[in-house]
Parts: structure tokens; C-alpha cells; sequence
């Protein structure tokens, strides 16, 4: 499964209007969804989405305030299920397993599948607990297994060189870009496959940012990736695919290089260039 997953996504463009047709033929995916409908009680925030997203690359998410990305990431790990009068029609099909399904086991999705938001958020506890706190609630390793659990994790995330030597040291005392690399060290402890990234470095500055990129581009390596951003630069920077969406739909979906160089659609085009957004 993992050549198809590879190979395939690569060579197929979507537009438009060919949505359905083309994820139906399309081979699968880490992640398949299909004519996806979302509602926040009667307002329909996603329309008819289908988007095969492969796996061990970066998806990025684009598009104008307001058309939807944050509600489609919300949908993968089924968050929305935390507050009433949300729902979603379709299907999205994680190894097998539709997340949409009634008899969808939450805790395990929500493991399989983690978050970074866009707002760090370290707990009141030093940076070693942030980490082995859920590890300590959710699994039966022992302390010292749970030592390198954390280690390993704030290797991934880029952060050990810089904490090592202040484990006991309070989460909330690291700068905003450390902090969120906690935050996806934490992420990481729990073994997820998936990893969803709402803006993750749009509160941060630009030398934060950069260590948040080379993270992400060593992430794809083990995990697949799908990142919301509002910048442009940085959805080229460190996305093998690109989906653009406008008022709930998905206009366009192929190869960054492609969607930033030759986009197919007036829309996608009007917005990579900056003509709207
Ligand atoms: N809790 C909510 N209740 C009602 N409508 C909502 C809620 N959250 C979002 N919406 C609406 O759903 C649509 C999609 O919102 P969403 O946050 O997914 O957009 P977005 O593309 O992520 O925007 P931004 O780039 O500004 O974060 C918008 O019209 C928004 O107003």
C-alpha cells in the first residue's frame, strides 16, 4: 500500500467539478475523505469535499479567512464531536477505519491522530511532565521507559539540545517558539501516524518559525502531515501537496509546485498571487 501511496497522489491534479469523480479512481490514501459536508447547527461551513491526502508528506491547507480550513482539520480528529450542534456527513477513512462512524473509539482517534494549535499551550508543569504527563495516564511503561519516551520525543521536536539540562524547569518558562515545539514533542510521545498543525507558527517570530519548518520537514519522514497556514512562502516551502479552498469547497488540490506555478482554477490563481485573501 505504501508505493500506491507514494506514487499516485503525485500525478493526480483535482479541479473542481472532477472532485468526486477523480478520488474514486484515484488509489488509497493515509487518509481518504469523501463528499464531505460539515455544519455549525444550519450554517454549511464544507461542501462536498473529497481530498485523498498521502501519507509521510506534508498537505498544506490554503485559502482566504473564513473558507474552511480549520473546520476540515477539526474533522479529522472529530474535535467538532466536543460541542453541540456540529456535525459532518461523508466519509473520512483513516487505515481503514472511518472516523465518522458512531462506534469510532475517540480516545483512540484522538491518539492516532494529534494536534498543534496555533496557540502554544504548555501545562503549568516542567517541561519533562508536559510530555510524560499523558503517558503516565495512558499507557503502562515504566519510569524509565517513560524517560526516553520523552527524551526521544524532544529530540524529534528539535528541542533537546536547548532543555536538556532543564527537564525540571517550568514548561511556561521557554520562549513562544520553544513552547510550541514542546507542544509537538508532547504529540509526538503519544506515537501518533497522523499529525494535524492548525497556523502552528503564526503567533511566532521569523527565527521560531524557521526551527518549526525544518521540524515539520524532518516530521514527514515518519508521520503524515496536514498544516493549515495563511502563508503562502511557507505552504511552498515545506508542502509536497496543496489543497485551495473558497467558501467551504475545494477548488483545487495537486503538487505545491503545481498549485503555486500553474494553478488551473481563476481562483487559485487570483489567490497565490495576493489578488485576494
Ligand atoms: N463555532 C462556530 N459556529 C458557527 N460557525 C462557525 C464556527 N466556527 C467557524 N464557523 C464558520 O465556519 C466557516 C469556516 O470557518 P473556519 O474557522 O474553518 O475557517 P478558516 O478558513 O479556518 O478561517 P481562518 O483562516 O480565519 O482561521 C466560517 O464561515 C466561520 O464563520
Amino acid at each position: 500500500m505504501s508505493d500506491v501511496l507514494t506514487t499516485a497522489p503525485t500525478t493526480t491534479r483535482v479541479r473542481r467539478g472532477e472532485i468526486a469523480e477523480v478520488a474514486a479512481a484515484a488509489p488509497a490514501a493515509r487518509i481518504d475523505i469523501r463528499d464531505l459536508d460539515f455544519f455549525y447547527g444550519k450554517h454549511h461551513a464544507l461542501k462536498n469535499i473529497s481530498l485523498a491526502l498521502p501519507d509521510r508528506q506534508v498537505t498544506a491547507i490554503i485559502g482566504p479567512s473564513g473558507c474552511g480550513k480549520s473546520t476540515l482539520l477539526r474533522v479529522l480528529n472529530r474535535i467538532y464531536d466536543l460541542y453541540p450542534g456540529q456535525r459532518a456527513t461523508g466519509s473520512v477513512v483513516i487505515d481503514g477505519t472511518d472516523v465518522l462512524a458512531a462506534r469510532t473509539d475517540l480516545n483512540a482517534l484522538r491518539s492516532k491522530v494529534g494536534m498543534v494549535f496555533q496557540k502554544p499551550t504548555p501545562f503549568p508543569m516542567s517541561i519533562h511532565d508536559n510530555i510524560a504527563f499523558a503517558l503516565r495516564l495512558n499507557t503502562d511503561l515504566s519510569r524509565a521507559e517513560i524517560h526516553e519516551r520523552v527524551k526521544t520525543a524532544l529530540k524529534k521536536a528539535a528541542l533537546w539540545n536547548e532543555v536538556k539540562d532543564k527537564l525540571d524547569a517550568s514548561g511556561l518558562s521557554l520562549s513562544g517558539g520553544q513552547q510550541q515545539r514542546l507542544c509537538i514533542a508532547r504529540t509526538i510521545a503519544t506515537e501518533p501516524d497522523v499529525i494535524l498543525f492548525d497556523e502552528p507558527a503564526s503567533a511566532l517570530d521569523p527565527i521560531s518559525t524557521g526551527h518549526i519548518e525544518e521540524t515539520l520537514k524532518e516530521l514527514r519522514e515518519e508521520f503524515t502531515i496536514v498544516i493549515v497556514t495563511h502563508n503562502m512562502q511557507q505552504a511552498q516551502r515545506i508542502s509536497d501537496r496543496t489543497a485551495f479552498m473558497y467558501l467551504g469547497e475545494l477548488v483545487e488540490y495537486a503538487e505545491t509546485r503545481e498549485v503555486f506555478e500553474s494553478p488551473q482554477e481563476k481562483r487559485t490563481r487570483d489567490y497565490v498571487m495576493g489578488r485576494f485573501g
